[in-house]
């Protein structure tokens, strides 16, 4: 028997106006995996994960996470997935450590809050207005409010764009940490992070899927970076 996998794009189109952000993607993620997107800007990956998420519905083709069409899915089925999104979209009247103890009562079994706070090293600012921290500093109380309920899929778009290399590592041990029971998807434009991080990589390029496979796979012997290059030259759009 086949299991269905946590996370499922199958020839998935969205329309915005004009402009065919996605154009039939297909592709999957694993629980028990990270699994990083990757793609030049405008390439489709964060329309594809707020369809995944969903916060759009598909123009054609299905995208399904725990075998369940996100559009449609009841509260239930949102309690089951962390979203990071790339602008944080964090309240910023709060503190951090009000948000995430409020965020973590929506849970059943959520995480320590406190825990996580102090391996992220947000323990100095978690009891300042989230108005006050700095863009790194909120990028990892966004990265927390997504982990915090112990989802089993966690959607992380560039969850480490623009922090600092301590945190970096801080955030990457999370995130394998958090891909031993669950389905972790990254977008990220950073070679390391997937080289670091990824069981599974996906390369997108104008709304398609160009590469797809564990990274020996989508490397075949030569450099992420270089095999990236040679995959998306000239889709830049
Ligand atoms: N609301 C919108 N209306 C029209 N076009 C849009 C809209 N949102 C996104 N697009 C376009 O859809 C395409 C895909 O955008 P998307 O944000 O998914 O790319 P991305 O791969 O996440 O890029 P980045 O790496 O810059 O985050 C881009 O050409 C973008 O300009």
């Amino acid at each position: 028997m086949c299991a269905v996998p946590a996370v499922e794009v199958v020839a998935l189109h969205r329309d915005l106006g004009d402009v065919r952000a996605v154009d039939g993607a297909s592709w999957s993620a694993e629980q028990g995996h990270v699994t990083t997107v990757l793609g030049p800007n405008g390439a489709g990956k964060t329309t594809t994960m707020e369809c995944l998420e969903g916060l759009q519905r598909p123009t054609s083709g299905t995208a399904r996470v725990l075998d369940t069409d996100p559009w449609r899915a009841p509260a239930q089925h949102r309690a089951r997935i962390g979203v990071m999104l790339q602008d944080g979209g964090l309240p910023v009247t709060t503190t951090a450590r009000r948000l995430l103890r409020h965020v973590a009562r929506l849970h059943q079994n959520p995480a320590d809050v406190a825990a996580l706070l102090t391996r992220l090293d947000l323990d100095r600012v978690a009891d300042r207005s989230i108005r006050r921290l700095s863009g790194g500093e909120r990028q990892r109380v966004a990265l927390v409010a997504a982990l915090v309920g112990r989802p089993e899929v966690a959607f992380l778009d560039e969850p480490t764009a623009g922090l600092d290399p301590h945190a970096r590592l801080e955030v990457w041990d999370l995130i394998s940490e958090t891909a031993r029971e669950s389905a972790v998807v990254v977008t990220t434009h950073s070679f390391e992070e997937a080289e670091r991080l990824a069981d599974h990589v996906v390369i997108m390029s104008a709304g398609r899927v160009v590469a797809e496979g564990s990274l020996d796979q989508v490397c075949d012997g030569r450099p992420l970076e270089e095999r990236y290059f040679a995959l998306t030259a000239g889709a830049r759009r």
